[in-house]
């Protein structure tokens, strides 16, 4: 039996998938049951790295969803239209639907997975979140006996890339980014990256996953790392420390219902498992009751990592098509979906405002170098129960004095009114970096 695959796309992750499906040797044999029907490109006359046949190749991508041979589309062309467009027409279409997309998923799948219920055909992705590694599928199926409290990922490849070789080398932010472009780990439009959206993209649709309702992309707070400067990356490794961009989406509290999911760089304590993922590695740390703490750790970006992804999607279709899938149960006339597989959340989970947001904090000052300035930011502090773990007076910088703070763990709207109150005093010049803590 063949199934038909169309393919939407042929860039990074789009050669990556030809070049596994066309190499089946030694990898699962239901891949040698899988065929490359069409393949939708934007210029047909771009050189490739990879052969397929011309008469496949058209950039009449509508020809390719609504056509009757094709059992799978596997849309990697990725931004928001018309990847939407093509996936419900997919859908309509009775197909199913793979796809690495998780700017498309985070914004519109409420309508997508809408649509492929009532087609009664699957949306794949494991592929849009931390690219190889399984998450996806495990969030689905093999963690669903857990209570979920948290989630915590480094699942950005890009920024990671970037700010490891920001904090093993120094290195140019640009420079380093145009590798991270050059190596396809990037996004067509890098801002993605850097300003945290992807990640937030992302982090959107694990907490759907793990708190079982769907998340508002708005409401996730979202920071990127284009204010992480050499200067915290060096003080971050004296106070032992590392940066990295971390995404969370966890239970604000035991008694309510509500959820924090937010995006920011965070310095992570050196001891953290997750302070060693580096390079273009992704981990994401989940916690759960029973299960307590389980961490998935691999490349999150690039051709074959991302690929892999895809294509075990693509397999995962094709053998519920083995067995008959649609043929034996039906409802209302549509094929039953696996409801371990398939996603039916209706309705969206409470997001708890930042200002309750209790964590600890990085600051660094610039102050004038008067005796009792410590002191009066230690008041400042003490007045909106902000209490200090540690302060530090490292040096000069410009002419000013250089103080650095660590809080306790502490509510964020307190830390934010003292920061006000703080950078009102005479003898503050700056209120030059502030971070979260892990
Ligand atoms: N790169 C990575 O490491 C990862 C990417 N992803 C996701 O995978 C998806 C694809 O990413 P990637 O492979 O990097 O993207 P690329 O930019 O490398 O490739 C996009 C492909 O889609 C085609 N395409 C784009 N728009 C159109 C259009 N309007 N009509 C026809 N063809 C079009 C392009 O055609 P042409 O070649 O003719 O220009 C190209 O082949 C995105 O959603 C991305 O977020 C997910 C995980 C990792
Ligand atoms: N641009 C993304 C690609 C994978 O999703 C990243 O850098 O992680
Ligand atoms: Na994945």
């Amino acid at each position: 039996m063949a199934f038909k695959v169309g393919l939407l796309g042929l860039g990074t992750v789009g050669v990556g998938t030809v070049e596994i499906l066309q190499n089946p040797a030694q990898r699962h044999p239901l891949l040698q049951d899988v065929v490359i029907h069409k393949v939708g490109v934007r210029s047909l006359d771009k050189s490739r790295s990879i052969t397929v046949p011309t008469d496949s190749l058209t950039t009449d991508l509508e020809s390719i969803v609504t056509d009757p041979d094709i059992d799978i589309v596997v849309e990697v062309i990725g931004g928001l239209e018309p990847a939407r467009s093509l996936m419900l027409k997919a859908i309509e279409h009775g197909k199913h639907v793979v796809t690495a997309n998780k700017a498309a998923i985070a914004r519109f799948g409420d309508e997508i997975f809408t649509a492929a219920a009532e087609a009664g055909v699957y949306v794949l992705l494991e592929a849009a979140v931390g690219g190889g590694i399984p998450v996806i599928e495990p969030l689905k199926q093999s963690l669903c006996a857990n209570r979920l409290n948290t989630v915590i990922g480094i699942i950005n490849g890009t920024t990671n890339y970037i700010l490891t070789r920001m904090q093993l080398e120094g290195g140019d932010f640009a420079d380093i980014l145009a590798d991270a472009q050059t190596l396809g780990y990037a996004e067509a439009d890098p801002t993605a990256d850097i300003d945290g959206l992807d990640a937030a993209d992302k982090i959107a649709i694990l907490a759907a996953l793990s708190f079982g309702g769907r998340i508002k992309l708005p409401d996730v707070h979202c920071e990127g790392i284009r204010h992480v400067s050499a200067v915290e990356i060096a003080y971050a490794e004296k106070l032992g420390f590392v940066i990295k961009l971390l995404a969370i989406a966890r239970r604000a509290s035991e008694t309510t219902d509500q959820l924090e999911v937010r995006v920011h760089p965070t310095l992570v304590p050196k001891s953290h498992p997750l302070a060693s993922v580096n390079d273009v590695y992704n981990a994401i740390l989940i916690e759960g009751d029973p299960i307590g703490q389980v961490m998935f750790f691999g490349r999150g970006a690039g051709a074959g990592p991302t690929a892999s992804a895809v294509v075990s999607d693509i397999l995962n279709i094709a053998a519920l098509l083995t067995i008959g899938h649609g043929e034996a149960k039906q409802v209302d006339g549509k094929p039953l979906l696996d409801p371990l597989l398939a996603c039916s959340h209706q309705h969206y989970c409470a997001i708890a405002p930042m200002a309750d947001l209790v964590t600890r904090f990085y600051a660094r000052f610039l102050t004038k170098d008067y005796p009792g300035v410590i002191g009066k930011l230690g008041t400042c502090f003490g007045d909106h129960d902000v209490s200090l773990e540690s302060v530090v007076q490292a040096g000069m910088r410009d002419g000013f004095a250089e103080i650095v703070v660590v809080t306790h763990d502490v509510r964020e709207g307190n830390f934010r009114t003292a920061l006000e109150e703080i950078q009102a005093l005479p003898t503050i010049a700056t209120v030059a970096s502030v971070l979260r803590v892990l």
